[in-house]
């Protein structure tokens, strides 16, 4: 096997309120359901009998990636760890459709439209009023964002160009002082990710999905290129059934 020298965990955050009603979420900060909290424990358990021990921890500005990094790092002991947190490991900002549901968006705009904005890379849902109850433009943990970057959408590219910068800056910089990093972030956020490590086409990276709280290790070469093209999910059925799960939310 080639030679890798560096160790990258990613977790989705576990299931969350608005998952489990089908509804965009983006950047609205909602918590895990119970269940949720389960997955993020058991991904906790899965790092700890892979042997997978984070020295570092990076997460979103989102209550639900925070609270799963810390479900799971409390069954591993790892409490402790030193973390940091930043708004380019957010979700994608869902623009209008934030608080809408997945399935009657799809009745009501047809297939085409929905996976044109739910899964294309260029294309971003219309923006989302200031003033919307499900904005957040005026959320204190943002402040310190100039308006003019402050999303009121997003697609996957603009969360690419939004991600990358933090993967450079605070992400790599960690690797290459040799710690095992876990990001614990979103769907998308976690997307824009793997579409930078693997290479994935922007046609391609439409049919890549996440699943919830099971963690995707990257190993990876001295030039950073995982040794194993897509990783490896510490429980490979589990995200297999998952996987699909993600694929089909609005049809059900
Ligand atoms: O609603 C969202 O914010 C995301 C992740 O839950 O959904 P999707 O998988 O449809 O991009």
């Amino acid at each position: 096997m080639a030679d890798a020298p560096y160790k990258l965990v990613l977790l989705r955050h576990g299931e969350s309120e608005w998952n489990a009603k089908n509804l965009f979420t983006g950047w609205v900060d909602v918590d895990l359901t119970e269940k949720g909290e389960k997955e993020a424990a058991r991904g906790g358990q899965l790092l700890l009998d892979a042997g997978v021990l984070p020295d570092v921890l990076h997460t979103s500005l989102q209550r639900r990636a925070i609270r799963t990094a810390q479900l799971a790092l409390d069954v591993a002991d790892l409490n402790w760890l030193p973390v940091r947190r930043s708004w380019r490991l957010n979700e994608r900002h869902y623009g209008a459709l934030q608080g809408k549901d997945k399935k009657q968006t799809l009745e009501e705009f047809g297939e085409e439209q929905f996976m044109l904005w739910r899964r294309s890379y260029d294309t971003p849902p219309p923006p989302l009023a200031d003033d919307d109850e499900y904005s957040q433009f005026a959320d204190r943990r943002y402040a310190s964002l100039p308006v003019e970057i402050r999303p009121r959408t997003e697609c996957l590219k603009d969360v690419v160009e939004r991600m990358l910068p933090y993967w450079y800056d605070a992400i790599v910089p960690d690797l290459f002082g040799g710690d095992t990093v876990l990001v614990a972030a979103h769907g998308n956020s976690l997307r824009a990710l793997v579409k930078h490590l693997d290479g994935v086409s922007d046609a391609d990276i439409a049919g890549l999905n996440i699943p919830t709280g099971i963690p995707l290790l990257y190993e990876l070469d001295a030039d950073l290129r995982p040794v194993t093209p897509g990783g490896r999910y510490l429980d490979p059925e589990a995200a297999a059934a998952a996987i699909e799960a993600v694929k089909n939310q609005g049809r059900k």
